[in-house]
C-alpha cells in the first residue's frame, strides 16, 4: 500500500556548487556550478495509517499529494547541498519528520539537464554565466528509500544513475559467431556502425556516500557517462553485451566506494544501405522495430584481484 506524487518538476537557480570531486583519467569533469538545478521528482509514501483511506474512505490521515508537491517545492529552497541524491535524502527526511503517519518514503528524481552555451569573451569563447541551453542529453538519476529505525530515520536503499546516454561508434564494432539456425537471417558483421542507448545505475557500499556531503567519495553521473564513452572509443567490442561488461568493470575499478553497477542498454544500430562507397564510408538508415536490449549487473566479484 502506498501513494504519492510524480512529475514534480522543480528548478532552483544558484544552488550550491558541487566542488571537491576526485578527477579520473576518463573525464574532464571536476564539478558543477549548479547555477541551474532542475529535478523531476517522484514521492511515494507508506504507512498503516493510510489504510482507512483505501478501506473506509477516511482521509483524516491523508496528506494530499498536492501538498506533497508544495512540500518538495518549498524544500528545494532550503536544501544547501549540491547533488540529486542529497536533495532526495533531505526532502525525504523532512517528510518523515513532519508527518508521523508516514512510516517509509521512497523519493526519486531525474535531473533536468541544461547545457553550457559559449559566448565570446575577449578573443576566446567561454560558457555564458547567464544563458543555458535546454538539453535533451543524458541526465543524472537518484532514488533513496528512508524508513524509521531504532536510531531514527535510516537510508535502507539507494540507487544513483545516469540515463539516456546515446552513443554512436562509426566503425570497429563486430557482431559475429552467434547461433546460426533456420531462424537466422542477420548476416555476421565484422564492422558495423553501432548505436546504443544506455542507462547506468550504481549502488554504494555506504549509502551515505551517495549524498555528496564528502565530495571525494561521491560518484558524479558525468564521470560515469565519460567512462562509458572512453571504453567504447578504446575497445573494439563484439557485442553490446561485451561493451557494457567492460564499462561496468572500469566503473568499479575507478570507484572502490561502489558495490554494484547495473546496465539497461538498447540496440539502435543503423542499417547499411550503401556499403559500396570508398574506404569506411557508408549510407545508413534507421533500424526497424523491434528493438534488442540487454540488462546486466556487475559487482566486486567481476573485478580482478578484488572480491
Ligand atoms: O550487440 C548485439 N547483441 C545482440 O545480442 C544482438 N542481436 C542482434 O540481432 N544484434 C545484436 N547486437
Amino acid at each position: 500500500m502506498n501513494y504519492g506524487k510524480e512529475k514534480i518538476v522543480v528548478y532552483r537557480t544558484y544552488a550550491t556548487p558541487l566542488t571537491g570531486i576526485e578527477p579520473i583519467p576518463e573525464s574532464e569533469f571536476d564539478g558543477r556550478e549548479n547555477v541551474l538545478f532542475g529535478l523531476d521528482v517522484r514521492v511515494q509514501v507508506e504507512g498503516e495509517a493510510f489504510r482507512p483511506s483505501f478501506t473506509d474512505g477516511d482521509n483524516s490521515m491523508v496528506v494530499a499529494t498536492d501538498s506533497m508537491k508544495n512540500f518538495v517545492h518549498h524544500h528545494m529552497g532550503e536544501y544547501d547541498g549540491a547533488t540529486v541524491e542529497g536533495f532526495l535524502e533531505y526532502v525525504g527526511r523532512e517528510f518523515l519528520a513532519t508527518y508521523e503517519q508516514m512510516e517509509a518514503i521512497t523519493v526519486s528524481a531525474d535531473e533536468v539537464p541544461f547545457d553550457e552555451r559559449p559566448v565570446p569573451v575577449g578573443d576566446d569563447f567561454e560558457p555564458s554565466e547567464l544563458v543555458y541551453g535546454v538539453s535533451d542529453d543524458e541526465s543524472a538519476y537518484g532514488e533513496i528509500r528512508l524508513e524509521r529505525g531504532e536510531d531514527g530515520t535510516e537510508i535502507v536503499a539507494q540507487t544513483s544513475g545516469v540515463t539516456g546516454i546515446e552513443l554512436v561508434k562509426v566503425k570497429d564494432n563486430s557482431f559475429t559467431d552467434f547461433v546460426q539456425d533456420e531462424y537466422t537471417t542477420l548476416p555476421e558483421r565484422e564492422n558495423r556502425t553501432l548505436y546504443i542507448e544506455l542507462d547506468v545505475f550504481w549502488t554504494y557500499d555506504d549509502a551515505e556516500a551517495a549524498l555528496g556531503e564528502e565530495p571525494a567519495r561521491y560518484v558524479p553521473a558525468e564521470q560515469v557517462r565519460d567512462i562509458a564513452q572512453v571504453v567504447f572509443d578504446k575497445h573494439d567490442v563484439n557485442s553490446i553485451q561485451d561493451l557494457i561488461y567492460r564499462i561496468g568493470v572500469r566503473v568499479l575499478e575507478r570507484f572502490p566506494q561502489l558495490e554494484s553497477v547495473t546496465f539497461e542498454s538498447k540496440n539502435r544500430t543503423w542499417i547499411g544501405v550503401r556499403t559500396d562507397l570508398d574506404g569506411d564510408a557508408k549510407v545508413l538508415r534507421e533500424p526497424d522495430i523491434p528493438t534488442g536490449f540487454q540488462q546486466f549487473s556487475v559487482d566486486r566479484n567481476d573485478v580482478e584481484g578484488d572480491v
